[in-house]
């Protein structure tokens, strides 16, 4: 249900796609399982520097597998932790681009706001429909959109379940870029290419430095840059970078 390509022009980008379309993605057990080992499999491989994690053309995800949550009960899911691993995407340290054509309702747009960098297509389709099931959003929605925008168009998706497009979903801050749908995948990787240029230690560092805002007050976040910025200074890799600029010749990270 999940497939991995190795792609980029230095060939350390993971392409990482749900396929399970003829329920359009939705997210079953077996398929968190298998993404969330593939993640783990990515982070662990140092010969992928960058992830982009897309669906298909009708569908990112529509949503978790309603059929399958039908038949639980609330010993299953809160004894049984039914849903366990399904939050690894939020654990994974290097950068994840989501390229999100059709259908990304419920964890489907819970899955594209766990990723770092969202790209849509001009197809795309987001909201947090639980409601209209009679359950809410289970994997982030509620605390994940008013930090991405405000109380007020957090309480509405959430509230409605009304659906937002790829335009809606770019002005209230979900989406940096949009693209023609057959483009969007090709894009989600020049993007990746372009990031995994750089030094991956750092890249880490960054990402690291920049989801701290959503955990800490200003001074504390503030502080906390200041300590990964002063520890850069412990790398090779930062030394490699300036001194590469003052030679006037592109840089050769060591990873470390
Ligand atoms: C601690 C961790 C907790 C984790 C909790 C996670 C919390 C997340 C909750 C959710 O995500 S709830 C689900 C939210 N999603 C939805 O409500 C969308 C449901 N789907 C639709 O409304 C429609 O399918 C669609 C997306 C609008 C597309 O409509 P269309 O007419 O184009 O296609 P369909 O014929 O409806 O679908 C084709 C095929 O796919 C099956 N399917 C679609 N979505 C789901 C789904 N979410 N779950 C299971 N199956 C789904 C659909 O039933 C069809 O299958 P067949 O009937 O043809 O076999």
């Amino acid at each position: 249900m999940i497939t991995l390509t190795r792609t980029g022009a230095a060939e350390n980008v993971a392409l990482i796609a749900l396929n399970r379309p003829n329920a359009l993605n939705a997210l079953c057990r077996q398929l968190m399982q298998e993404l969330s080992e593939t993640l783990l499999k990515v982070e662990h491989d140092s010969s992928y520097n960058v992830i982009v994690l897309t669906g298909n053309e009708k569908a990112f995800a529509a949503g978790a597998d309603i059929k399958e949550m039908a038949k639980l009960e609330f010993a299953d899911v809160f004894q049984n932790d039914f849903f366990n691993n399904w939050d690894t995407l939020s654990h994974i340290t290097k950068p994840v681009i989501a390229a999100v054509n059709g259908f990304a309702l419920g964890g489907g747009t819970e899955l594209a706001l766990m990723c770092d960098i969202v790209y849509a297509g001009e197809n795309a389709v987001f909201g947090q429909p639980e409601i209209n099931i009679g359950t809410i959003p289970g994997l982030g929605g509620t605390q994940r959109w008013p930090r991405f925008t405000n109380k007020s168009i957090a309480m509405e998706i959430c509230l409605t379940g009304d659906r937002l497009t790829a335009q809606n979903a770019k002005e209230v801050g979900l989406v940096s870029k949009i693209f023609p749908t057959q483009q969007l995948v090709s894009e989600a990787v020049i993007l990746a290419d372009k990031i995994a240029k750089n030094s991956p230690l750092i890249v880490k560092t960054v990402k690291n430095s920049v989801n701290s805002a959503y955990e800490t007050s200003l001074n504390q976040g503030l502080q906390i840059e200041k300590q990964l910025f002063q520890s850069t200074f412990a790398t090779n890799d930062r030394k490699e970078g300036m001194t590469a600029f003052a030679e006037k010749r592109g840089p050769k990270w060591a990873g470390n």
